[in-house]
């Protein structure tokens, strides 16, 4: 990979992201049962390729220079934000406010998102097993993330494995490829082999960050891998997962302004299998260490779950604009109800924004350097984007109606014989608008609700509704909460240990997460 940057410093230019993915090795990519040659030129790819270019294309801007790019703190260059660690609160919040940005752009996944929150987690536990174990795996790394900055590559993190089974760890499996495994350690580096799910992005990366999708027991020691792999390594099998509307793509023939695909932007998700993929040394960054992987799944998801917030805000901003255009176009934006649902839509993107951008200002430091969200907060940010952005989506196709939902195809709007038939029936009936705006505007709703996976991504990407649950249950202070209550009620009968009480509760400056210490490595 040595996409040609002179002249740019380090970010790569639209044009230059493309032609390195284009520069790519051939790779193993499959859909509708058959091989695709080139993911560059395939129709129901077009937009996830749009929308990973219009970032590259962005970073060149000088309106959005400060919010997606920052001086790398370990090269003399700006770089993507996706490529540099948080180091403070700052950070955090400019990650809050570069997704929904981005979002409100797009509409969907950014696609280099993930890898940063890859090395979010990557970076403290190297450093915490280093510190430890006396391992090596923090300059490792680090050398590794120096490389992706001076290529600007994009970078997404791999952690879902299929599972199987739920109820039997990754050992017990009667298929060991449920889950990503060491099958042999040489001395020059590792063998894996398994499968990974719900890929973003996977197919327009540049790198693939692995990391363990559970936490794991000594039994699982062969299963406790982290490691980096470019996306054309042989060995690789990749199968695009479908969309509701991926065969549109094929309609408009890679035409990405065909108006029934609602947006210009979309992203994919993929099944991938490594098939005995060999990783170097110098990209292996935890084999083995069972203990470190729970440490290093809450460094991951309290990054990831913090990006939630800022991501859907921006859908739900688009959502609720798409809403407002369509109730002016038929009339009905100043009835009391619409108004409501209008503004609890927009109150929507607030809280999960809000969430997201306190979870960035109360985190801490790590020893390491890197910027840890208040993880109780990040966890409660994808709760709750697993929970309201539904009421918007419900309240966007109560606006759509019935026939924006069953609307004609474009190719009917624009036919011969009944084009214009269509084109009268949905009108709207305000001479501002005419039925290719409402066509437009109810697509755009269309892919957001049911045609793409956005609303999946609001409720599984990043983890679950229980995921965030049981990881919130973790960093609840329950003894703090009970000894509030003892103390108000008297239930503490020790006057001094209760004033004592009273003065930790000052420190706490009104958190109720257990901690803003690291988490505890089981023995
Ligand atoms: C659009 C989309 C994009 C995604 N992008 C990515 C990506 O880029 N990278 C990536 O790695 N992953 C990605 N994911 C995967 C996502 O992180 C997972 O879907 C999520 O973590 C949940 O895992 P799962 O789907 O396997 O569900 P499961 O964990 O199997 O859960 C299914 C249900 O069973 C319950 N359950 C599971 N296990 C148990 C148990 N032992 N006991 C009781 N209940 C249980 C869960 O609570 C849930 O209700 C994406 C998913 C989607 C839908």
């Amino acid at each position: 990979m040595s996409p040609a940057k002179e002249g740019f410093g380090m970010l790569m230019t639209k044009q230059q992201f493309q032609d390195s993915i284009r520069a790519r090795k051939p790779m193993n990519v499959w859909f509708l049962g058959e091989k695709i040659e080139d993911v560059t030129t395939y129709p129901p790819l077009a937009a996830s390729f749009n929308a990973i270019s219009k970032i590259y294309e962005l970073q060149h801007r000088p309106d959005w220079q400060d919010l997606i790019t920052v001086p790398s703190h370990m090269l003399d260059e700006r770089v993507s934000i996706y490529n540099a660690p948080l180091r403070s609160a700052e950070d955090a919040n400019r990650k809050t406010r570069a997704a929904r940005a981005l979002a409100e752009v797009i509409g969907c996944c950014t696609h280099r998102c993930t890898g940063s929150e890859a090395f979010a987690g990557l970076g403290p536990a190297c450093y915490d097993m280093d510190h430890d174990l006396g391992t090596n795996y923090f300059e490792r790394f680090m050398n590794f993330l120096k490389y992706v900055q001076q290529n600007d590559l994009t970078c997404t993190v791999t952690v879902t494995d299929v599972k199987g089974l739920r109820t039997a760890p990754p050992h017990a499996q009667a298929d060991r490829d449920s889950y990503v495994h060491v099958d042999e350690v040489r001395e020059d580096g590792i063998v894996i082999s398994g499968f990974k799910c719900n890929q973003t992005g996977i197919l327009f990366a540049h790198e693939i960050v692995i990391v363990p999708t559970t936490n794991m027991k000594p039994e699982d020691k062969d299963f406790a891998v982290a490691c980096a792999v470019p996306a054309d390594t042989p060995g690789l099998t990749f199968v695009l997962g479908r969309t509701p509307q991926d065969k549109r793509f094929f309609e408009v023939e890679g035409d990405i302004e065909g108006i029934d695909l609602g947006k210009q932007y979309a992203d994919h998700q993929a099944l991938v299998y490594f098939d005995h993929v060999f990783v170097p040394n110098e990209r292996v960054f935890l084999c083995g260490e069972t203990q470190y992987v729970g440490r290093l799944l809450s460094y991951f998801t309290a990054v990831h779950r913090l990006t939630a917030g800022g991501c859907k805000a921006g859908g739900c901003s688009a959502l609720c604009g798409a809403a407002s255009l369509l109730a002016d176009m038929v009339g009905v934006q100043k009835a009391g109800h619409i108004r409501t649902k209008l503004t609890e839509m927009a109150m929507t993107a607030e809280t999960v924004y809000g969430l997201s951008i306190a979870s960035g200002v109360e985190g801490f430091q790590h020893p390491s350097g890197f910027w840890i969200p208040n993880p109780l907060m990040s966890h409660t940010c994808k709760y709750t984007c697993t929970k309201i952005p539904f009421d918007a989506v419900r309240y966007a196709r109560d606006i759509l109606a019935g026939f924006g939902e069953t609307a004609p195809s474009e190719l009917d709007m624009r036919n011969p014989e009944v084009g214009e038939l269509c084109q009268r029936a949905f009108n709207p009936g305000n001479p501002k608008y005419n039925a290719f705006d409402r066509l437009r505007a109810s697509r755009f709703i269309e892919h957001m609700v049911r045609g793409s996976n956005w609303t999946a991504m609001a409720l599984h990407g990043g983890g679950n509704q229980e995921a965030s649950t049981v990881m919130a249950r973790m960093y609840t202070d329950w003894e703090y909460l009970k000894g509030l209550v003892k103390v108000a009620t008297g239930i503490e009968t020790d006057a001094q240990k209760a004033e004592e009480f009273i003065d930790t509760i000052g420190k706490r400056q009104g958190r109720i997460c257990t901690t803003l210490d690291l988490p505890k490595v089981e023995s």
